[in-house]
């Protein structure tokens, strides 16, 4: 359901360290590698617990029968995969009767009063979520939210409307919601927060949201059935050797492209797993993105005529759309787009994505990976979710680091405490 086409890629096959993917793969299957208690996901998507997950489909539907909207609060691996699941399978304009907002992302200000102000007199619930329990973003937003849920609902009523999804004995959510008698589910303790989409971290937000969840696991179970090979013919590790030959060739950094505006949060999700996971010890591809065709008529001009060997592409192409629409003839064709006529968006799109490669590898000289995904649904999202956590434990080995800790983002949380005058905090 990925296939990984390196044509494009300048890289010849004997540049990819066949070898070495062979003796991570080991390191991996046996979980002697650096990090090694982090490695839950690789198991879940048979080895989750079947009770908790038909609790949660029990809460999810009673749920869904009291709100409109469903308020999610969390930030980083406790918010950016419910988003992006959400818009790559819902779309970003469903007519499921729920609306997910997103909340605890952000401190600003002004999005949390317009937010509460949009909140007035509406139908909401809450899934607060971090596995911490202690992040400063989503536990200031939920104070102000359970407090507003509180007064529109009474506190009875709010008992049933928010539920946390938190660390299974650990930490101040656990213990807030233990107290305040609200429902909660459970991140596993081997599940880093970035790694943990696929846990009631995604799956209990997005059963709110109406989706097939079934098929989501389906997918990932499809994705860890199919990439098991030790060496190069796992397309997971083909990916992550292809990115890792570029880096040694001096690239910096690898835009993840996409041509479906409703994959936008895939590439934010993809950013957050391959930036925080080989971020360190001064190496690490910096991981950036952009929606094609839209940031061609912004980025474009960088991307074709700007430094060379700075950064690569990795292009998404989807074979199968959702929906297929045709360009209609006009009788007047004032626009001059009659030429078009009756052809499909798919297909403008896709000559769009030949032409682009062709003018960013060949006239550019800017190294393209392609990712061939089949179609751009839950099945689909579960496999890319297992696809790119394969891919990015065996590329962070490659490179020599833990690709399982983030000791970098306690830097700025331990300075935020101190200047805002945390207890304890020097
Ligand atoms: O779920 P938590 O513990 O609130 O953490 C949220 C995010 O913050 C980080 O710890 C740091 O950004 C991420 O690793 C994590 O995904």
């Amino acid at each position: 359901m990925i296939k990984v086409n390196l044509d494009h890629s300048s890289l010849k096959t004997v540049e990819l360290d066949n070898n070495k993917v062979k003796q991570i793969h080991e390191i991996i299957k046996t979980k002697s590698g650096a990090g090694n208690d982090f490695l839950g996901w690789i198991e879940w998507p048979e080895a989750f617990n079947k009770n908790e997950y038909d609790e949660m489909k029990k809460v999810a539907n009673s749920l869904r029968s009291k709100i409109d909207i469903l308020v999610t609060i969390g930030i980083g691996g406790s918010y950016l995969g419910i988003r992006a699941a959400d818009e790559m399978i819902r779309g970003l304009n469903h007519s499921d009767k729920i609306k997910i907002i997103y909340s605890g992302h952000t401190m600003s200000s002004t999005y949390i009063a317009q937010l509460s102000e949009y909140l007035k007199n509406k139908k909401f619930g809450i899934c607060v979520i971090s596995k911490s329990g202690t992040t400063t973003e989503p536990g200031i937003a939920f104070r102000t939210l359970e407090k507003q849920l509180i007064e529109q609902s009474g506190i009875e009523k709010a008992k049933e409307l928010i539920v946390a999804v938190t660390d299974g004995s650990r930490g101040a959510l656990k213990t807030l919601a233990n107290k305040k008698g609200y429902l909660t589910f459970t991140i596993p303790d081997d599940i880093g927060g970035r790694f943990s989409v696929l846990t009631p971290v995604g799956i209990f937000p997005l059963l709110v949201a109406g989706i097939n969840t079934d098929n989501i696991f389906k997918g990932a179970i499809k994705a860890k059935n199919n990439l098991v090979q030790n060496d190069l013919t796992n397309q997971a590790y083909k990916y992550a050797a292809a990115r890792n030959a570029l880096y040694k060739q001096g690239y910096k950094a690898e835009a993840l492209v996409t041509y479906e505006l409703q994959m936008q949060y895939i590439n934010e999700w993809w950013k957050q797993l391959f930036g925080e996971s080989e971020g360190k010890e001064g190496k690490g591809l910096f991981p950036t993105s952009m929606v094609f065709s839209t940031d061609l008529h912004s980025m474009g001009q960088w991307v074709q005529e700007g430094p060379r060997k700075v950064i690569f592409e990795t292009i998404i192409k989807i074979q199968n759309p959702v929906g297929n629409l045709s360009v209609e003839l006009d009788q007047d064709n004032y626009d001059g787009l009659n030429f078009l006529a009756g052809k499909s968006f798919h297909e403008i799109n896709s000559v769009a994505i030949e032409g682009v490669i062709d003018a960013h590898v060949n006239a550019g000289k800017m190294p393209n990976i392609i990712l061939e995904f089949e179609k751009m649904d839950d099945e689909q999202f579960g496999y890319l979710v297992y696809f790119f956590e394969l891919a990015v434990a065996m590329s962070g080995y490659m490179m020599g680091i833990n690709p399982f800790d983030q000791p970098g983002v306690e830097v700025y949380k331990h300075n935020m405490f101190k200047l805002l005058g945390k207890p304890g905090i020097k």
